[in-house]
């Protein structure tokens, strides 16, 4: 199937904004809108939230991230990273607490709360009969993008990436990394206010990687605020404005990269970002560990 024939017929998947996000809430989520420079562009206050009542899985957490800036969210298998990342896109609804996006409550304005979000899921999802160009075309038809500059920011991005010779390839002909450059590529394509990214690198080649990072660089530079969800530590303590550290849905340390550091007690120069990760999660398991040792003898 054509563009141009998929158009006149509706989308067998959402993909991008508003008017389409109940038909998928995996696909990318994209937005032209920029917030004003003194409201963050996401404010997440003391939120306690998850699946049922009676067991939340996020403990009282807040995360503030401001026009122009890369928050990296860090924490273990099962820390809550997913959670607050559904509760962000309003896939979820806090117990307490409250999450705006550009100033916004989801209830308060709808509209502009979802299109002023973009999101890339860790796993691709895209229309099986679009190629590249065709689901890049699609999103810049959808936000109305000058053709010039589309044109212009496709090439670019293709020359990031590194996919010019796989314009014109449909999804199913494409590697699970090709597939998720298409996904990066799409949200970038309209530089979002705010950009949320679930793990990007996992299934990248290292230059994809690298051009990653300098296209987040260069949407940061240009007033997006990004959300980065990641294990690979190394990327963030070089790139990340500020870290946010999640343990059993609790945050144990939050600050630049050399903050956290210093939060962990890691002083030496040479530590990194990965031996402060592991002592502030070996720190916070220890005080579980007392607690409930404390728990046992008062009980
Ligand atoms: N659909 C669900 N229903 C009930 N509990 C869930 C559901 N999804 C996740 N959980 C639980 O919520 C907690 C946090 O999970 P979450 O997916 O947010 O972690 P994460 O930090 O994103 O982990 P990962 O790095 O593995 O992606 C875990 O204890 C997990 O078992």
């Amino acid at each position: 199937m054509r563009l141009s024939s998929f158009l006149c017929g509706a989308p067998p998947v959402g993909i991008i904004g508003e008017r389409l996000y109940g038909r998928d809430r995996g696909g990318i989520k994209v937005a032209l809108k920029h917030g004003k420079e003194n409201v963050p562009a996401l404010e997440m206050t003391k939120l306690i939230g998850g699946y049922s009542q009676r067991r939340p899985v996020l403990h009282g957490v807040s995360i503030t991230v401001h026009p122009g800036e890369m928050v990296g969210l860090i924490g273990l298998n099962g820390a809550g990273k997913s959670t607050a990342i559904k509760h962000i896109l309003g896939l979820m609804v806090p117990q307490s607490g409250e999450v705006r996006v550009a100033g916004v409550k989801l209830e308060e304005n709808r509209e502009q709360y979802r299109s002023s979000t973009a999101y890339v899921p860790e796993q691709p999802s895209l229309f099986p009969n679009l190629t590249v160009k065709e689901h890049l075309q699609w999103t810049a038809m959808a936000y109305k993008m000058e053709e010039a500059d589309a044109v212009k920011r496709m090439e670019e991005l293709a020359l990031t990436f590194r996919m010019t010779e796989a314009m014109n390839a449909l999804p199913d002909t494409l590697s699970k990394g090709m597939k998720q450059k298409v996904m990066l590529m799409n949200a970038l394509l309209v530089r979002p206010p705010l950009l949320i990214i679930d793990e990007p690198f996992l299934g990248l080649d290292p230059l994809a990687i690298r051009g990653l990072l300098t296209a987040l660089e260069e949407v940061r530079e240009g007033g997006s605020a990004i959300l980065l969800s990641s294990h690979i530590l190394p990327a963030l303590e070089r790139r990340a404005n500020r870290l946010v550290v999640l343990h059993r849905g609790r945050m144990i340390a939050e600050g630049t990269p050399r903050e956290v550091k210093t939060q962990a007690g890691c002083t030496d120069p040479e530590s990194t970002l990965d031996d402060a990760f592991e002592a502030l999660v070996l720190a916070a398991e220890a005080k579980v560990k007392a607690e409930a040792e404390g728990g046992h003898k008062r009980a």
